[in-house]
């Protein structure tokens, strides 16, 4: 959306598609394995995501099995009976079906056992084959890393020596043969370094088209219609650069803190957690990042948690300007800015233009031009104006020209992000995920101020929980160019009285 196709991952050609060049549903015997089934991401997201696919019909065409591997000993029941609880309704259904749930609980099995010995890699492949065996289809095998970076390379080394896909039977058209896949989460490594020795451990078992590295970001609707919107419409093309453009703001919110997560969150920290993979996408041409221009926090109470150090400096909030020096981008500020426990939720894209030359109806007093992308909640695109305000007089007001997608859209379900990146690992379409790279662009840029903060060369200033963050955040956006609009907020029409 706001860089040359070159430097932008999104657009990013060969990797392109617009459609399956193959659109036949393949056939045959798919086992997902959700590796660190026993955790957090498993049950809220993995397990949820995988329910509303099945129920939605997209694994009809597949014998498709699914299996949680963990450490943790548990029944199948247990098992079962734990992930029901976090099953959630479909868009728009006030409960869930029990029939949908039970059939889909009847699919999972849970096998246990070590992360690096290959004694419980050996009985989930003979579980796996049990099953393929009796099929006599050609095998395809997703291995979901639903567990901490750090036990990625022993899991990967156990996967090739003891569960890859073995029968390559092709019986029909539909069954293009078998594959394995893999499914690595976020972050991926805690620096350049570490990233880049992670990928080459990782690259030496399994070929590139093998690796899915998830940002589930990639996989939200409005993400996704960021190319269209770049590509398709005449009206921004002239738009996007520095001579309109002032700056744009890349944000994500949470109104809750690090929630039983300390220990993970205290590791990682809001940089890496969010910043350095969901918040950027913009490849080459991005300057060093100026120590000035960053605003790093941490929330009162975030030491409460008994897994954080009491003298842990890791942030909660971050606010970084990224500067991009090319001739599209030169001067405008990239102002990221991700914190945890604020005073809302929201992710959010806003391009904010630069004064109207002139001014005769003095709209800078009411204020900028505003282009938003709202990715959550409440997907929406609207575009702040000024216009003559309804009535007798010639008097101005800031309204929106809104495409809020609830209102517009009623009858469409918007997918879960992760719904459809699953998806995508299962039809093999590798055009939302994060190519090796991408990523090893993404840390060149944050990790000399990382290793600045893992060093305490730099400090977290403490904020409110609830708050909107540092005031020293909020200082550094105005002093790089956005001028917020007073006393004007955006409601979404849904929620507007009627
Ligand atoms: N939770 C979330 O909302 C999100 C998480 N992620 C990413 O997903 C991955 C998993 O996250 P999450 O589920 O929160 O992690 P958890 O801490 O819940 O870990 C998942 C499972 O891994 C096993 N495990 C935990 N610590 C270790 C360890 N030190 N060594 C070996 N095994 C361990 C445990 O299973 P057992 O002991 O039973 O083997 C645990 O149930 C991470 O990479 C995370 O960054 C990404 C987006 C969102
Ligand atoms: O990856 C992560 O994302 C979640 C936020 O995801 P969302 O889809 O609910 O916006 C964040 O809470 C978590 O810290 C991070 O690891």
């Amino acid at each position: 959306m706001f860089a040359e196709e070159k430097e932008l991952r999104l657009v990013h050609l060969p990797r392109l598609r617009m459609e399956s060049s193959d659109s036949k549903p393949e056939t045959g015997c798919l086992s997902i394995i959700v590796l660190g089934a026993s955790g957090d991401l498993a049950k809220k997201k993995t397990f949820p995501a995988l329910f509303h696919l099945h129920r939605q019909g997209f694994f009809e065409s597949h014998d498709v099995h699914i299996f949680g591997y963990a450490r943790s000993k548990m029944s199948d029941d247990e098992v079962r009976n734990r992930l029901r609880g976090y099953l959630t309704p479909c868009q728009g259904c006030e409960i869930i079906r029990e029939e949908d749930a039970s059939k889909f609980m009847g699919l999972i099995k849970y096998v246990s056992g070590p992360y690096d010995a290959e004694e419980g890699f050996l009985l989930l492949d003979k579980e796996i084959s049990a099953i393929e065996d009796k099929t006599e289809r050609s095998s395809r095998r997703l291995f979901y890393f639903a567990l901490p970076p750090s036990v990625y390379p022993t899991v990967c080394k156990m996967i090739k020596s003891c569960c890859m896909s073995k029968c390559h039977l092709v019986i029909s058209p539909a069954d293009k043969g078998g594959w394995t896949r893999i499914v690595v989460e976020k972050p991926f490594g805690r620096d350049l370094d570490s990233a880049e020795a992670l990928s080459t451990q990782i690259g030496e078992l399994f070929d590139e088209s093998q690796i899915y590295r998830i940002d589930h970001y990639l996989g939200k609707e409005l993400v996704q219609n960021l190319l269209v919107l770049r590509f398709a419409n005449r009206l921004f093309m002239p738009l996007w650069n520095h001579d309109n453009i002032s700056n744009v703001q890349i944000v994500f919110k949470e109104n809750f803190g690090t929630e039983g997560r300390g220990g993970y969150f205290d590791q990682y920290g809001i940089i890496r957690d969010i910043l350095q993979n969901h918040l950027l996408q913009v490849l080459q041409s991005v300057l060093p990042i100026n120590d000035e221009e960053v605003v790093i926090g941490q929330y009162e109470g975030y030491k409460d948690d008994p897994t954080v150090p009491k003298d842990s400096n890791t942030p909660t909030f971050a606010t970084m300007v990224i500067r991009i020096h090319n001739e599209r981008w030169e001067g405008v500020p990239f102002i990221l800015k991700a914190g945890k426990s604020l005073n809302s939720k929201k992710a959010e894209i806003r391009v904010q233009f630069k004064d109207v030359p002139g001014d005769i109806f003095k709209s800078k007093k009411l204020g900028r031009n505003e282009f938003v992308i709202r990715l959550q909640p409440y997907e929406a695109i609207y575009m702040k104006l000024t216009v003559k305000e309804p009535g007798l007089e010639m008097k101005t007001a800031l309204s929106e020209l809104d495409l809020s997608y609830r209102q517009r859209y009623q009858d469409v379900v918007i997918p879960e992000a992760y719904e459809r990146l699953i998806l995508d690992t299962i039809r093999g379409d590798q055009q939302h995920f994060v190519r090796r790279d991408e990523l090893k662009a993404a840390w060149e840029i944050f990790t000399p101020y990382l290793h600045k903060i893992d060093k305490k060369e730099v400090h977290s200033v403490p904020y409110k929980a609830g708050s909107r963050g540092p005031v020293e955040a909020d200082k550094l956006a105005e002093k790089v160019g956005y001028v917020q609009t007073h006393g004007y907020v955006w409601i979404p029409p849904t929620l507007k009285p009627s």
